[in-house]
């Protein structure tokens, strides 16, 4: 690995970044360190996830964002309040997602007009560093930034010194599933730019929490791929200076495959971090509640909401990111976003003293996902011959990581994948996953299984089914 940016380099990259629109003129370094000084711990997203793990508690976060300040932190009190929330989002809206200032500008103006939010998250370059602040100073626990975008330099720059003290995303995990044209190496020098900023802060004595977007597309993406991807988004983290890392996942539906990929993930990434000498790193996990197509009849919704609750809690993961019976609709009204949390409050409660049951199943799905992760990330780093960006580049180019369903031409796009009988997500094409026989045969196997008792073959038709199933009522896709 090339270890971190040049400190001097760093620091003359900025100025271009800050002048990319005008509220970057507001942002200082030594302003933006000296404000989270000032802040109390309880509001340090880093400290307070250490605080969760050590007392081994999964914490409830919802997603949240409009375009307009005031109503931005009276939804976000409510869901404080009502919702109960451990940690709390600032979702960006997708102009900003794509650096397009200008448009966002007109959502505010329009949601001024109209009354309403006409933007679907908060457009925090625009309003700048000041009220970001304000949004910190009317809330109680610590905010993280939420969004999806592949230059988030600005964006970074701006909630940084603005108070936010988590930062999501990475630069394969908010440019595969986000965006078409966007070259690897361009989203992820950005990114590390912002790790770079983030291993500033650190050193100055400030903890800003990073988190990969595990979920990728939300569509049935093999647990393998996702784990696989993390552990280059915290190599890549962990080299610029990034002090405290949560690793993502996105549910599949399955409890033993959840359960059993969530800790492998752990596993694997300290086993990483271990061979390149990373000790300092806090690290935890998110469980994502199932991020694919949901039911629109609220009942049933609040059953999926559940049940992601459900597998978050046993897995004991350090955070769960709730879903609300809206998802269906659009963005979630506040009461509708506060019920998603109270579900998740309540199911993890009473779950806190209960223990996943290990059982013989689970242990062969921990054994396959990590061989299977570990495969992708061993040979990603061969070919990146002691260059990691490098070796991302030609990994992706070959096919040796694919995510399914992504937009990005630079994603190959040749792997299926497809639930077995039991819900687990498995491979059907595995385009060119450098997997070997062993690994090909298990999944086969189970897909084969399925179609036995569907009398069908295992078919692209499945993967249809499979992608319709839960908004339909049901997990496993069925044969119309
Ligand atoms: C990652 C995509 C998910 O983020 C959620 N989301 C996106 N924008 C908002 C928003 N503005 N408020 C609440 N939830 C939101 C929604 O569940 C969507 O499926």
């Amino acid at each position: 690995m090339k270890g971190k940016i040049d400190l001097e380099k760093f620091l003359q990259s900025r100025k271009e970044v800050l002048a990319t629109w005008p509220t970057g003129a507001e942002v200082s370094l030594e302003d933006g360190i000296n404000y989270h000084k000032a802040l109390p711990p309880e509001k340090n997203f880093a400290v307070k996830l250490k605080k969760v793990k050590e007392e081994g508690i999964t914490a409830i976060q919802p997603r949240a964002g409009v375009a307009l300040l005031n109503e931005h932190i009276a939804l976000l009190k409510y869901l404080e309040k009502e919702g109960e929330a451990d940690f709390l989002p600032t979702t960006i809206d997708s102009y900003t997602r794509q650096n397009r200032y200008q448009e966002a500008q007109r959502g505010i103006e329009e949601s001024l007009a109209e009354g309403r939010s006409m933007l679907n998250g908060f457009p925090a370059v625009n309003y700048g560093v000041y009220p970001c602040r304000k949004i910190i100073e009317e809330v109680n626990v610590p905010v993280q930034v939420r969004h999806g975008t592949p230059d988030a330099r600005l964006l970074a720059e701006i909630t940084l010194a603005g108070g936010f003290s988590s930062f999501e995303g990475g630069g394969i995990t908010y440019n595969i599933p986000y965006a078409k044209e966007v070259p690897l190496r361009k989203s992820i020098e950005d990114w590390q730019y912002v790790d770079r900023l983030i291993g500033y802060y650190a050193e100055h004595g400030v903890l800003i929490n990073r988190e990969s977007f595990g979920p990728l597309t939300g569509t049935l993406v093999p647990p393998s791929v996702t784990i696989a991807i993390n552990i280059l988004e915290l190599l890549l983290a962990v080299e610029q200076g990034v002090k405290s890392f949560t690793l993502g996942l996105g549910q599949c539906g399955n409890l033993n495959q959840d359960v059993a990929a969530l800790h492998g993930m752990v596993e694997l990434a300290e086993e990483y971090l271990k061979r390149f000498g990373f000790q300092d790193v806090d690290l935890t996990t998110v469980f994502h509640q199932w991020m694919g197509g949901f039911p629109q009849d609220e009942a049933r919704a609040f059953a999926v909401i559940a049940w992601g609750a459900v597998a978050a809690a046993l897995a004991k993961a350090n955070k769960v990111i709730v879903k609300t019976p809206h998802e269906a609709l659009g963005v979630p009204t506040k009461e509708a976003n506060a019920q998603g949390l109270k579900t998740t409050r309540q199911i993890v409660n009473m779950l806190k003293d209960q223990r996943f049951m290990v059982n013989e199943e689970y242990l062969l799905e921990k054994e396959m996902v990590k061989k299977e992760a570990r495969a992708i990330v061993e040979r990603t780093l061969e070919l990146g011959e002691g260059d990691l960006v490098a070796g991302i580049e030609r990994a992706f180019a070959a096919g040796v990581i694919d995510v399914p369903f992504a937009p990005s031409r630079f994603n190959l796009g040749k792997i299926l994948p497809a639930r077995d009988d039991t819900g687990a997500v498995r491979i059907l094409e595995f385009g060119n996953l450098p997997f070997d026989s062993e690994i090909r045969e298990f999944h086969r196997e189970r897909l084969k299984r399925r179609g036995e008792k569907e009398g069908r073959e295992p078919s692209f038709q499945m993967v249809i089914d499979d992608i319709y199933a839960i908004g339909k009522g049901m997990l496993v896709g069925k044969p119309r």
